[in-house]
């Protein structure tokens, strides 16, 4: 395990704001970043493939790896399971490396209760008119999983007080510019915490 582990940040916000193609695109620009790939139980879409854009899995074989508490988080999202497997997530954080977790939000405050000091980011559509022209277009579901979509989106805009950063998605470079400040001054506030803690045991020793 190295000195300093590495910090969990959660990407999280309603489906269709962007969070696939924002995290895609900080993820070209900083290498030095893991992602976490989830299990899910939803149908592949046309040009995902398993174990990189998710784990796909039957109902039986995420409910056994719910059993065996090898997920951080799991949430049923629209009749399908999405979970957060806990051994990559441990063992990238203890080699110092940060790890990404793109999730919705019941899962997100899941996370919350057993990594308090992960930094939560609420990606933010610049309107709900927005929210619903880029489920649409994107093409991916039926007309009634948009409705169920945006049925989801309404609660979990509603979610977003409980964030540590709130970053809208007008443009994708812009929203990648800020999550890319807030992981810079996370790490320095971190970096500042340690140095006054330091100082302050030093001044005990003297
Ligand atoms: N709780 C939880 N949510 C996840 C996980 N992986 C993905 N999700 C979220 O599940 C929701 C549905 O994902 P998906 O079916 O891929 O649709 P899309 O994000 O709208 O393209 C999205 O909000 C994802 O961010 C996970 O491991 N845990
Ligand atoms: N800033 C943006 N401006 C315009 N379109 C966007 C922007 N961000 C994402 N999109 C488009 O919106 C749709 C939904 O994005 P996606 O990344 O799949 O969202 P999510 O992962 O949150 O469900 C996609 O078609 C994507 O190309």
């Amino acid at each position: 395990m190295k000195d300093e582990r590495g910090i969990l940040f959660i990407l999280s916000g309603p489906s269709g704001v962007g969070k696939g193609t924002v995290r895609k695109s900080l993820f070209e620009k900083d290498p030095a970043l893991e992602y976490s790939i989830s299990v899910t139980t939803r149908e592949p879409r046309e040009g995902e493939r398993n174990g990189i854009d998710y784990f796909f899995k039957k109902r039986e074989e995420v409910q056994k790896m719910i059993e065996a508490d090898e997920l951080i988080e799991y949430a049923e999202y629209v009749g399908n399971y999405y979970g957060t497997p806990k051994e990559y997530v441990e063992k990238t954080l203890d080699e110092g490396k940060d790890v990404f977790l793109e999730i919705e939000v019941q899962g997100a405050m899941k996370v919350r209760e057993n990594f308090p000091e992960g930094v939560f980011i609420f990606l933010f559509p610049p309107s709900l008119e927005v929210l619903k022209n880029r489920i649409i277009n994107r093409g991916t579901e039926t007309e009634d999983l948009v409705l169920n979509r945006l049925k989801e989106a309404q609660k979990e805009i509603d979610m977003m007080d409980a964030y540590d950063y709130v970053v809208v998605n007008d443009e994708v470079e812009k929203a990648v510019a800020r999550i890319q400040s807030i992981v810079v001054s996370e790490h320095c506030k971190r970096e500042r915490v340690a140095k006054q803690y330091q100082k302050a045991l030093g001044s005990e020793r003297i």
